[in-house]
């Protein structure tokens, strides 16, 4: 792409950045190797960012996640040229304004105001233009008579404000926020995010760090994942997101598969020059449970492919691959069942911990029979982070029709219904289990065998969401009757 048009389209491009810092043993060691006649090394290399490339395009609002020390603050840091990359280039095409680390930008010693006219001028503007500005920003920032004392006096909540408050007031082409609104109380934030959303609309580029994964959902177009300094990938909020609970799971070789795979499928498509990724979703049912039955357990991919595309080769891909699996999880049962692969699929048919209140979601499993069973039944179970059962069913209460089972048979169960669960985390188990004799018995239980993420942008009272249609009606105006004494 020429410069120009690179120019026009990026707000943002990083380029092979790469920071390099050097570490040493002992603090002795650093004067020992600039003093060394030989020049021996004393240190070594640490790479905080190692060959890093991505574009945030005008008026997008990209977000960077990744583990604690992966280097997001690092590349903010190289973009707002706090810091400069040990090699790579970084282009930044707008003005931008920048909410770092508490403390950056800022100078101690001097007064709230005198800051703002000290970054006012650091981002080129002149005094009257931010006198005009100064009221917007101290109405944001309520923190009263506080900006006439210097800012070493501060709380960190009184430092957010009037840090936000600047660099939201200022009118900037790109807004870079990293992680700070995190310090300051829920209303602020709330008021931060209102106001950000607003700056969003009007087309301002904005780049996030954040932790939280319910914001990265709601704003951002695109996401950044970073593990250790390297790029893992980028793509939509959602896909993201799964890929960086993998990462927490400790699940970075079946990522690593799982990006291969992605990779090819790509390849493949541009090969074939189609783009069938629309294709590859199932939709789930709008209820109940759905049941199939069947021999050989992978001969049913082709119904219950769920967005797995087989055709790179190899292995099929299980469902569970693309969750997040609790490896710590409770199993058991006599052996004569296998759940042997289950999956979460959201309405479109993605297989995903990530569900949106209000939406329908599939609870999938898959289960394999090593002997005869009269009439098994498959459950499932969502609790809380505490343990409470907070709702759950199974193929019984729902009169599914199973047939009985021999060595070998295998069967898939759908559950779909609407996420009705407040915002939050959540954990799903499940099983196959069966009455005989009178007796209940487990043929094979998972318990919390994954998470369920449920993001909501609009949260009621208690554990659900009734669905509550509302009606208010504004009466004509009467005036009140006297009081009577
Ligand atoms: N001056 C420095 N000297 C040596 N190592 C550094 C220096 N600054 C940062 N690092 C290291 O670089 C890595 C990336 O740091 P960075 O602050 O960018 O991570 P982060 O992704 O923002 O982490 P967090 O989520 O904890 O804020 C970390 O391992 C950090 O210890």
């Amino acid at each position: 792409m020429s410069d120009s048009k690179q120019r026009a389209e990026y707000a943002i491009s990083v380029k092979d950045v790469t920071k390099v810092y050097k570490l040493y043993e002992k603090p002795i060691d650093r004067l020992k190797e600039s003093v060394s006649p030989t020049h021996k090394n004393y240190h070594r290399d640490f790479y905080a960012l190692n060959g890093l490339s991505f574009n945030v395009k005008k008026g997008e609002t990209v977000g960077i996640i990744g583990t604690n020390g992966s280097g997001k603050s690092t590349i903010l840091k190289i973009i707002t040229g706090v810091l400069t990359p040990s090699t790579g280039q970084v282009q930044v095409n707008g003005k931008i304004s920048a909410l770092l680390e508490l403390g950056a930008g800022f100078n101690m010693d001097y007064t709230g105001i005198e800051n703002i006219y000290m970054n006012g001028t650091m981002m080129g503007y002149t005094k009257k233009e931010m006198e005009a500005k100064l009221d917007d920003i101290l109405d944001f920032a309520e923190i009263g008579d506080f900006v006439y004392q210097p800012v070493k006096t501060y709380s960190s909540g009184m430092f957010v404000r009037l840090a936000f408050a600047l660099a939201i007031n200022v009118e900037p082409e790109i807004l870079i926020v990293d992680e700070a609104l995190s310090v300051g109380d829920v209303f602020f934030q709330s008021k931060c995010y209102r106001r950000m959303e607003e700056i969003r609309q009007s087309g301002t580029t904005i780049l996030m760090v954040t932790h939280d994964m319910g914001s990265i959902i709601k704003y951002c177009d695109k996401v950044v994942l970073l593990h250790k300094g390297e790029f893992i990938s980028q793509g939509t909020p959602g896909h993201m997101v799964d890929l960086y609970k993998k990462i927490l799971a400790g699940q970075m070789d079946s990522l690593r598969a799982q990006l291969e795979q992605e990779r090819r499928e790509e390849e493949l498509r541009g090969a074939e020059g189609r783009d069938d990724a629309g294709s590859r979703s199932s939709q789930p049912g709008t209820g109940g449970a759905a049941v199939t039955p069947g021999g050989d357990p992978d001969a049913q991919m082709s119904d219950f492919s769920g967005g797995m595309d087989l055709s790179g080769g190899g292995k099929p891909l299980l469902m569970k691959d693309q969750l997040t699996i609790n490896y710590d999880r409770t199993e058991y049962g006599d052996g004569r069942a296998e759940i042997y692969d289950l999956g979460l699929l959201d309405e479109r048919g993605n297989i995903t911990n990530l569900l949106l209140k209000g939406e329908m979601f599939t609870i999938r499993e898959r289960i394999r029979f090593n002997a005869e069973i009269q009439a098994p039944i498959f459950t499932f179970t969502i609790k809380d982070k505490m343990g409470t059962e907070l709702t759950g069913t199974n193929t019984m209460f729902e009169g599914a029709d199973i047939k009985p089972v021999k060595p070998g048979d295998a069967y898939t169960v759908e559950f779909t219904q609407k996420m009705t669960l407040q915002g939050g985390e959540y954990l799903l188990s499940m099983s196959c289990t069966g009455f005989e004799h009178g007796e209940h018995v487990v043929y094979h239980r998972l318990y919390n065998i994954t998470n369920v993420t449920v993001i909501s942008n609009k949260n009621t009272v208690g554990v659900y969401d009734m669905e509550s249609q509302v009606k208010a009606v504004k009466e004509p105006y009467r005036a009140q009757p006297e009081p009577t004494k």
